[in-house]
């Protein structure tokens, strides 16, 4: 965490069918977000545009969390970024590695994913992970960059300005993954930082955020946000609950008012 913005965002997954997320948006409607927080919500599509229209007047982002690359056609089953944008969201989820593992994502996908985001005026929320067997046999790193570089390949300076790029380890995610220690993490995002920065060019003002997700909860959510490379976190199971997401968005924003005072 530096002195600019901390990230938080909850990605519902394929929970909260449009009644129950309009129930939970609500529940942030009157929430007063923290000084220095961003917060964002992923919806399932179909309760994408209703989540929108409760938070439209309030700091709360919210984004798809999948897109197709083409604008309009014969692609059945696909929603566009012209059609997220329409729904009124400002942001998109790409790369999810549970549509990298089990919808055939690929590295290629993400990145025209990325480019028609980016035209449409969405802020693309890039994931990259490192599978168990990567992880396993050392070679997270090499794998992340590739990821990363191929995301953001042909992206224009000014568009990476608004990418943000979050490391979810694959091994981390879920009822059955671990929490990955926050000195690995700090490792990874300070390694992951020298490749954003190589992909932005070493004299750039544009400085990527770089969140962690997977099973973050109550009890970790501030190991990682303290470290100096991570600059938020995207939550899954731990913020289904508006309640706890609740929670968690303000633990957030008391260790940035901390920091901030120090
Ligand atoms: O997949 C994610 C992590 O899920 P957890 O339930 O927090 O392990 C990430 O996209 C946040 O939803």
């Amino acid at each position: 965490m530096d002195q600019k913005s901390v990230w938080i965002g909850t990605n519902w997954k394929m929970n909260k069918g449009p009644a129950e997320a309009i129930a939970a948006a609500r529940a942030f409607s009157n929430f007063h977000l923290p000084e220095g927080v961003r917060c964002f919500l992923t919806p399932p599509a179909t309760s994408l545009r209703d989540v929108c229209s409760v938070l439209q007047d309030t700091p709360v982002m919210v984004g798809a969390q999948n897109m197709f690359w083409e604008d309009s056609g014969a692609w059945t089953g696909e929603i566009s970024a012209p059609m997220v944008a329409e729904c009124g969201a400002s942001t998109v989820l790409l790369g999810h590695s549970e549509r990298r593992q089990h919808f055939g994502e690929t590295d290629w996908t993400v990145n025209r994913k990325v480019r028609a985001a980016l035209r449409h005026g969405l802020r693309p929320l890039i994931c990259i992970g490192d599978t168990a067997d990567e992880f396993e046999f050392g070679v997270s790193q090499e794998t992340l960059a590739r990821q990363t570089k191929i995301a953001l390949h042909g992206v224009s300076q000014e568009d990476l300005g608004r990418v943000v790029v979050i490391y979810e380890p694959v091994w981390a995610i879920g009822s059955a993954g671990r929490p990955a220690e926050a000195p690995f993490v700090s490792e990874i995002h300070t390694k992951l930082r020298g490749v954003v920065q190589g992909v932005v060019g070493r004299n750039s003002s544009v400085r990527i955020p770089l969140l962690y997700g997977g099973s973050v909860s109550q009890a970790n959510i501030c190991d990682y946000v303290a470290l100096p490379d991570v600059d938020g976190v995207l939550v899954g199971r731990a913020g289904w609950d508006p309640a706890d997401f609740i929670k968690l968005v303000s633990r957030v924003g008391e260790l940035v008012s901390s920091k901030v005072a120090a």
